[in-house]
């Protein structure tokens, strides 16, 4: 038998009621927290709290932005609307099994040179650079398996060089608009790969979402409209138009930048200068006839399935451009204004908050490069050339681009 302790109580007696109560509460409390946290982690926080974001480009604004907490801190979130904070959880799916495949060819854009970092491996996000850690598949919208990959609803089938990355990136703010960041190059490149492949490289969706890629090249693709009506007659189509002039000469300096060694777009313009010939079997010169590419997905589709964007406003007044194609794509006008402000070291308007993080977000290097200077009769003789072709454009969209002014 125990021997009593000095203070001659028995140690089998019972705790006092307080300490219990207290040791209680104390579980209780632990309950508390280890339930918050769970939900809390389940809710993406932690880890996009514990990621380090490495491998930003000094914190400047050309670098994208992290998946991290907005700038607002937590009580941001929380104001965010439903729908952002439903966009939020889609967008860390797990990643795109497959990535879209990389570009090739000439002149083309590197398909996954322009995601912001923040939204790399993303399904909305290209996977270039990633800068963030990868998170685990082990998010709410997988454990629920929320969300649908759905194929496009809306898709933004030109102009190279037209501008189509901006308008993409500034579309993605929209908490009902989910992208694929890359070029998917589907109805072009990779048609025979089937619309199962396709519709696996689209980020999921929720009710009501739209699903959306960009490949500028399907505009002058003869097959793409017929292919994009096979998949859906009810497709809805922007493109972004810019002047064909400005947009040869900014499609030759992307030429440049891969390979310095070409002829001079002078030389490339002409096929016999002395005699006026525009070679119009250039590309460069060739993606420029609207008016010609346009009759093609007239036989495929209504005008009121298309929407034309202009390259020179969507710079001028990006907020006013994003509202007309809010509407056209039935969307409540959301991006406005106050998402854009115009950095002056890149000349453009930029985002203040890009998609999925608060931080502010310009395109990169390769987007609104200064281009070459052409010999101005050059660029004359163009004008004249496109002249006629551009007012047949605005005939048949009923708006005029003010290319000729
Ligand atoms: N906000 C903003 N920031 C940067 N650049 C902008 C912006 N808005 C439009 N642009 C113009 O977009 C041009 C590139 O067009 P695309 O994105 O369609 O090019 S691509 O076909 O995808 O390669 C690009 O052409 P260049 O100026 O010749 O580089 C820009 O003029």
């Amino acid at each position: 038998m125990a021997p009593p302790d000095p203070a001659g109580a028995h140690p089998t007696l019972p705790e006092p009621l307080s300490r219990r109560i207290f040791r209680k509460f104390l579980l209780m409390l632990c309950s508390l927290l280890t339930s918050l946290y769970v939900f809390y982690c389940l809710a993406e926080r932690c880890q996009t709290l514990s990621r380090p974001v490495v491998g930003l480009s000094g914190g400047g604004e050309e670098a994208g932005p992290g998946r991290s907490v907005p700038a607002g801190g937590l009580g941001e979130l929380a104001a965010w609307p439903a729908a952002a904070r439903k966009k939020r959880l889609l967008q860390v799916q797990p990643w795109r099994k497959h990535r879209p495949p990389a570009p090739h060819g000439d002149g083309e854009e590197a398909a996954w040179e322009e995601e912001p970092p923040g939204l790399a491996g993303s399904p909305g996000g290209s996977g270039a650079g990633s800068s963030v850690a990868e998170p685990p598949p082990g998010t709410l919208a997988l454990l629920l398996d929320e969300g649908s990959k759905q194929l496009p609803q809306a898709i933004i089938i030109g102009v190279k060089k037209g501008g189509t990355r901006a308008l993409l990136e500034f579309l993605r703010v929209h908490p009902d608009v989910r992208a694929v960041g890359a070029e998917p190059h589907f109805f072009d490149r990779s048609y025979d790969k089937g619309l199962a492949w396709y519709r696996d490289l689209m980020p999921r969706t929720l009710d009501g979402q739209i699903t959306m890629e960009k490949t500028p090249s399907y505009f002058v693709t003869r097959e793409a409209p017929a292919r994009i009506s096979a998949m859906s007659k009810a497709t809805k189509l922007i493109v972004v138009v810019r002047d064909p002039v400005t947009r040869a000469v900014s499609d030759y300096t992307q030429t440049l930048s891969k390979r310095p060694d070409i002829p001079t777009f002078e030389s490339l313009t002409f096929r016999n200068r002395s005699a006026g010939l525009i070679d119009t079997s250039w590309s460069a010169i060739q993606i420029g006839l609207y008016a010609k590419h346009l009759e093609h997905w007239l036989r495929h589709f209504p005008l009121r399935q298309m929407l034309f964007v202009s390259g020179e406003r969507l710079i001028r007044d990006p907020a006013g451009e994003l509202g007309r194609v809010q509407d056209f794509l039935g969307l409540k006008r959301i991006i406005s204004d106050k998402h854009f402000y115009f950095n002056q070291t890149k000349g453009f308007p930029c985002l203040k908050k890009a998609e999925g993080s608060g931080r502010p977000h310009c395109l990169g290097k390769t987007k609104g490069r200064p281009h070459p200077e052409i010999e101005r009769e050059v660029l004359r003789r163009l004008r004249d050339f496109y002249r006629p072709f551009n007012r047949k454009f605005y005939q048949m969209t009923g708006q005029d681009f003010g290319w000729d002014g």
